[in-house]
C-alpha cells in the first residue's frame, strides 16, 4: 500500500496582470510570435514516442485569422489507437507500482514548471489555438491548470487517509488500486486547463491513460503533453492521440480493457459515448467508471432589489468573456421590469463597447473570435432565426464576420416568450437571451424557468433582499450545480467552487475536487488477523 506523508499545502496561483509595458507581457508577446511562426508538428506521444497520426491531415489554424495556420496534425487511425492502449497497458505495471509521494512529485512539479518557466508557452498557445484574450488564457492556462495539478495531489493524499478501524487483534487497511485497465479522457476546445486535468486527475491515482484532445485546442495540449514529459512523467502513462475521435470510438471504447471514461464536451458527444459504452458492456473486463460534464444554459436571475451595476457587470463579464464559449457562461437571463428600465441602455451600450480583434497581436482586447466555422455558422443560423421572430427583438450585436477570423458581435435578444429556444438551447457562443418579467413575478417567473432547459450546470441569483435570495436558492437548487449570489456564474476557482451540473449537464462529480478523484480508484479491502483461530465451533454450539 501507498505510504502517506504530507504533500504541499495548496493555494491558488495568483493571476497576473500583463499590463502595458510589463515584463511579462513583453515575454508574453515575444512568445506568440515565435510560436505563430513555428508552423508545429502536432505529434501523438504514443509509448513515449512522437510521431504524426497515420491518417487524414489536420491543419490548426488561428480561429482570429483563420487563413494562418499554426501547425499540423495527422487524424490518429484505428492502429493508432491500438498503439497508444497497448502503450498505456505496457507502462501499468510500474506506475501503478511507483509509490504515492512519486507520482504526486511529477505533477507538482508540473504545475511549478507552468508557473515558472513554460507560462508563457502554454498561455501563447491558448491564445492563438483557441482565440483567448490575454486575461482569459491566463486565468485558464496557466492559474487553473496549476491549480487543477497541485489541489488533486492534496485531495488524493485525503483518500489515502481515509482508512477502517482496526480493533484488537486486527489490522484492516484500504488500499486505493487503479482501475484495472486504462482511462480514455476526451477533452473539448475551450478550456486548456480541463484539457491537462482530464488526463491526469487519473494518472496522479495510478491510472494509464489515453488522452485525445479536440484538434481546435490542439497546440496547447501539445505543449502541455511536452510539459509533462518535462516534469518527469514516465513514458505511456499518458498516450495522446490527435483528431477528432472517429477511431478513437472504433477502438477504445470496444476495447475490453476500458475502464473509465473522463469526458468533458457537448451532452450530445457524451451520450453518443456513453450509448456506445453501454452496447458494449458485456465485452469488457469490468464496468467502466464513465464522468462526463457536458452543456449548459446558464442563467442570471435578477430580483427587484438586484443592484443594477452588480447585474451589468455580472451580465457583461458572465456572457461575453472568451465569446460566451465557457459552459457556464450566462446565455439567458430574467430581469424585472423595474430594473431593466434603468439599465438597459448603459448595458447594450457597455455590450456594444466591447473590444474584439485579433486577440494575438492586440493583447488589450476584450474579445477573440469563436473557435471555427462550424461554431460561426450556429451562431448565424441562431441571430437569423431571432430577426424573423416579431416578438424578438435584437437590442444589441447580430453583426457577424467571418472575411478575416471567426468574429461574432456580443448579442442581446430580448424575447417576451420564456419558451422560446433562446431561453433553452445552447449556443455557446456570446447571445444572450433577455426575459423582462413583471416586477410582482419573481416567484412565478423562478418557477418556469428552473426547468424550462434541459441543463443545470451554472446560475446566479442578483438580489439584495435576503429573503429572494433565498427563494432562489430553495426553487433552483436542481437547476444548477454551481450557484453564485450577486456574482457572475462563470469563473470557477479550484479549491473554492468545485464545479459541474447535472442533469443534461453531466455526472457532477466536481472537476478538481476529491469527488472526481475517488472515480479513479478501486479500493481493496485488506483484513490482516494477528492470531487467527483454529476451532471452527462458537460458544452456543456447546462443548
Ligand atoms: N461542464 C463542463 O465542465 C464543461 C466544460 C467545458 C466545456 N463543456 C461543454 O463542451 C462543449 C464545447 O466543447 P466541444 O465543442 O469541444 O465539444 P464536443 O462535444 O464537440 O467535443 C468534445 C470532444 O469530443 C470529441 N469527439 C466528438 N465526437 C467524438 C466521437 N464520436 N468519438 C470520440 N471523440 C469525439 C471532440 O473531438 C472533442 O475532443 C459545450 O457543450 C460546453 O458546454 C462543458
Ligand atoms: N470552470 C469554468 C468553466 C469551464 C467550462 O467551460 C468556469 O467556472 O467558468
Amino acid at each position: 500500500m501507498d505510504a502517506v506523508t504530507n504533500v504541499p499545502v495548496p493555494v491558488n496561483e495568483p493571476g497576473r496582470g500583463y499590463a502595458p509595458g510589463s515584463g511579462e507581457r513583453a515575454a508574453l508577446e515575444a512568445r506568440i510570435k515565435e510560436l505563430a511562426g513555428a508552423q508545429t508538428e502536432l505529434t501523438m506521444a504514443i509509448g513515449g514516442e512522437h510521431r504524426m497520426g497515420a491518417g487524414t491531415p489536420v491543419d490548426v489554424v488561428e480561429p482570429h485569422n483563420h487563413g494562418h495556420v499554426l501547425g499540423r496534425m495527422g487524424e490518429a487511425t484505428e492502429p493508432d489507437v491500438a498503439e497508444a492502449i497497448a502503450a498505456a497497458r505496457e507502462a501499468a505495471p510500474a506506475w501503478r507500482a511507483m509509490a504515492f509521494e512519486d507520482r504526486a512529485a511529477i505533477f507538482l512539479r508540473a504545475a511549478d514548471l507552468l508557473a515558472g518557466p513554460w507560462r508563457s508557452t502554454v498561455n501563447a498557445a491558448t491564445i492563438l489555438g483557441q482565440s483567448k484574450s490575454v486575461q482569459q488564457a491566463e486565468i485558464d492556462a496557466a492559474c487553473e491548470l496549476i491549480d487543477f495539478w497541485r489541489f488533486n495531489v492534496r485531495y488524493a493524499q485525503q483518500i489515502h487517509e481515509q482508512q477502517p478501524l482496526s480493533p484488537p487483534g486486527v489490522w484492516n487497511r484500504l488500499e486505493y488500486r487503479p482501475l484495472e485497465g486504462f482511462v480514455l479522457a476526451i477533452t473539448p476546445f475551450n478550456f486548456t486547463a480541463i484539457a491537462g486535468n482530464l488526463p491526469t486527475a487519473p494518472a496522479l491515482m495510478g491510472n494509464v491513460v489515453v488522452w485525445k484532445p479536440s484538434p481546435t485546442q490542439q497546440l496547447a495540449a501539445h505543449h502541455t503533453m511536452r510539459l509533462l514529459e518535462a516534469a518527469g512523467l514516465p513514458p505511456g502513462v499518458i498516450n495522446m492521440v490527435t483528431g477528432n475521435g472517429g477511431a478513437v470510438s472504433a477502438a477504445a471504447l470496444r476495447h475490453p480493457d476500458l475502464a473509465g471514461l473522463h469526458f468533458t464536451g457537448s451532452a450530445a458527444t457524451f451520450q453518443n459515448l456513453w450509448r456506445a459504452v453501454g452496447e458494449n458492456i458485456s465485452a469488457y473486463r469490468g464496468y467502466p467508471r464513465i464522468v462526463g460534464e457536458t452543456g449548459g444554459k446558464d442563467f442570471v436571475v435578477a430580483h427587484p432589489s438586484a443592484d443594477p451595476a452588480v447585474l451589468k457587470t455580472a451580465l457583461v463579464r458572465g456572457a461575453f468573456e472568451y465569446q460566451g464559449q465557457k459552459c457556464s457562461a450566462a446565455s439567458r437571463a430574467y430581469i424585472p421590469r423595474s430594473v431593466w428600465d434603468g439599465m438597459r441602455d448603459e448595458f447594450c451600450a457597455e455590450a456594444e463597447s466591447l473590444t474584439m480583434g485579433n486577440v494575438a497581436e492586440d493583447l488589450s482586447a476584450f474579445m477573440g473570435a469563436v473557435i471555427d466555422d462550424r461554431a460561426f455558422a450556429k451562431h448565424r443560423r441562431a441571430i437569423e432565426r431571432a430577426r424573423g421572430i416579431d416578438s424578438m427583438t435584437i437590442l444589441t450585436g447580430g453583426e457577424l464576420d467571418d472575411s478575416r477570423g471567426y468574429f461574432v458581435r456580443p448579442t442581446v435578444l430580448e424575447s417576451a416568450d420564456p419558451t422560446d429556444e433562446i431561453f433553452t438551447t445552447e449556443y455557446f457562443g456570446p447571445i444572450l437571451g433577455v426575459h423582462v418579467y413583471d416586477d410582482g413575478d419573481y416567484d412565478t417567473v423562478l418557477r418556469q424557468m428552473e426547468s424550462v432547459s434541459e441543463y443545470a450546470l451554472t446560475g446566479a441569483i442578483i438580489a439584495d433582499d435576503r429573503a429572494a435570495v433565498a427563494a432562489a436558492t430553495e426553487t433552483l437548487r436542481f437547476a444548477a450545480g454551481n450557484f453564485y449570489i450577486n456574482d457572475k456564474p462563470t469563473g470557477s476557482i479550484v479549491g473554492q467552487q468545485p464545479f459541474g451540473g447535472a442533469r443534461a449537464s453531466g455526472t457532477n462529480d466536481k472537476a478538481g475536487s476529491i469527488f472526481n478523484l475517488t472515480r479513479w480508484t478501486s479500493a481493496r479491502s485488506i483484513k490482516e488477523t494477528f492470531v487467527p483461530p483454529t476451532d471452527h465451533r462458537y460458544p452456543h454450539m456447546g462443548p
